[in-house]
């Protein structure tokens, strides 16, 4: 046999496909991005606290900042009684002294004035009613006397009481975050607390998403004989999203490789990587297949895997952007995309672990045959507080009613060709 048939005739492993992918890509180069567009990507650099957080002493209650000394003994029967000399709102920057005998009304968020030691939360006080305990304070418009007059506190209150002190919760000089966090709602949250407004992240990878087929039409469109909605571009742009990147739906191209070279052409300039579906199979039409085997950058093989078997893995264009060339049926499509695009786009963001995690549950039902030598991956309902998998619709890579009944995918092993009931089996959850 020849080299090149030898090649040919070559059945490759998933995990090798995998790694030959993987191998192939770096992380996308850092971008300086709005904190809010860096959500969800990795952070390059380590970010030091560069302000105190809380930036200054401040209260954690509305009430009253008093010296600690004038109210003790304070009780029911014998509250302490003081003289209201300021109200401090947050957002104020004139401050008030507390003197022996004063107090200062101030508001959640506000500067403890000097000489104050602790806050009073109004509920401890009569709020300058002279009367009992209060709940709260009449807004200001409508009783601005409540800012001045006297007051009476029920309770002794402790130094240092509802006192926020400055750089508490972080001090300069302290790592913010480190270098390679994913960048969630909790890490923007402290991002913006010490004032960054862009932060350095390697950036979500733009995809662009080609469905091939002559026989496709739009959703909205009315099939003619022998058509159908396509459904891929679809499903690949939203796993795209999913998996972190900003996807560009293209749609569907016919099976013509002028078009389809003009196609891919025209939207080189807004990808770091090209996710095509269809056209990989042996057939007179396959077009991805037929234009970029020609071309040799792109590698055609079949994988030891059901559904899936034709991928494409390769490198296009004048900056050899990385496309992956995914098999049209429906499953085999969402399929390789969990298996090949969805690590390949964690990879290009610096995020790890690359793939999904696998778990160990019982399979409720049987799996009554499944080809030897392939891994097969079967749709599922996993239920994972039961540890329990159920396999949902059959085999069929066109079956796309039973996908989307589906939570999870069974891995079958190569050498496995049915599984008992109860068997503890390897399940991919997609959520
Ligand atoms: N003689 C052989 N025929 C086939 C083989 C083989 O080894 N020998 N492999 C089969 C396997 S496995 C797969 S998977 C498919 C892969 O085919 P292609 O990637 O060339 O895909 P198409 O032929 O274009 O389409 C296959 C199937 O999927 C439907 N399709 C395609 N695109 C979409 C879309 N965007 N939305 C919805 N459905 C789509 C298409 O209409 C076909 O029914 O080849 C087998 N054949
Ligand atoms: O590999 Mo195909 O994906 O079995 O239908």
């Amino acid at each position: 046999m020849s080299q090149q048939g030898a090649t040919r005739d070559r059945i490759w492993s998933v995990d090798e496909h995998i790694e030959d992918i993987l191998g192939a890509l770096t992380p996308l180069e850092p971008l300086e991005l709005n904190i809010l567009d860096a959500q969800g990507c990795v952070l390059v650099d380590d970010v030091p606290v560069s302000t105190p957080l809380p930036p200054f002493d401040n209260s954690s209650m509305d009430g009253y900042a008093v010296r600690t000394a004038d109210t003790e003994g304070a009780s029911w029967q014998f509250p302490a009684v003081l003289e209201v000399v300021g109200d401090i709102a947050a957002g104020t920057a004139e401050t008030v002294r507390v003197a022996p005998g004063q107090c200062v009304r101030i508001m959640t968020g506000a500067p403890v004035p000097p000489g104050a030691e602790a806050v009073a939360p109004v509920e401890w006080t009569d709020g300058g009613t002279g009367s009992g305990p209060v709940n709260g304070m009449p807004a200001y418009r409508a009783a601005p006397e409540g800012a001045a007059g006297e007051l009476r506190i029920f309770r002794q209150v402790p130094q240092g009481a509802h006192i926020r002190r400055r750089g508490s919760d972080a001090s300069p000089g302290e790592p913010a975050l480190a270098a390679g966090t994913v960048l969630g709602p909790p890490q923007i949250a402290l991002l913006a607390a010490i004032g960054r407004s862009t932060v350095r992240v390697r950036p979500r990878p733009r995809v662009v998403v080609i469905s091939t087929g002559s026989e496709l039409v739009q959703p909205g469109q009315t099939p003619g004989p022998g058509q159908i909605n396509d459904s891929n571009s679809f499903a690949l742009t939203a796993a795209a999203r999913d998996a972190g990147a900003v996807a560009f739906r293209v749609g569907a191209v016919p099976d013509d490789p002028d078009t389809l070279l003009d196609t891919i052409s025209d939207q080189l300039v807004r990808a770091d990587l090209i996710v095509t579906s269809g056209g990989v199979s042996v057939g007179a039409y396959d077009v991805v297949k037929e234009v970029f085997a020609e071309l040799g950058t792109v590698d055609f093989r079949r994988l030891a895997m059901q559904p899936g078997k034709p991928q494409g893995f390769g490198r296009i264009g004048p900056d050899g952007t990385p496309l992956c060339a995914l098999p049209g049926n429906p499953v085999s499509a969402y399929v390789s995309f969990e298996l090949f695009v969805r690590p390949a786009i964690r990879a290009l963001m610096g995020v790890s672990p690359v793939r999904r995690p696998v778990v160990t549950a019982r399979l409720a039902g049987e799996v009554a045959s499944s080809p030897e030598g392939k891994r097969q991956f079967l749709r599922a309902r996993y239920r994972p507080e039961q540890a329990e998998v159920t396999l949902v619709g059959g085999a069929g890579s066109h079956l796309v009613a039973a996908l989307a009944r589906a939570n999870a995918l069974l891995v079958v092993p190569e050498k496995t060709t049915s599984l008992d009931a109860g068997a503890e089996v390897q399940v991919i959850p997609l959520d």
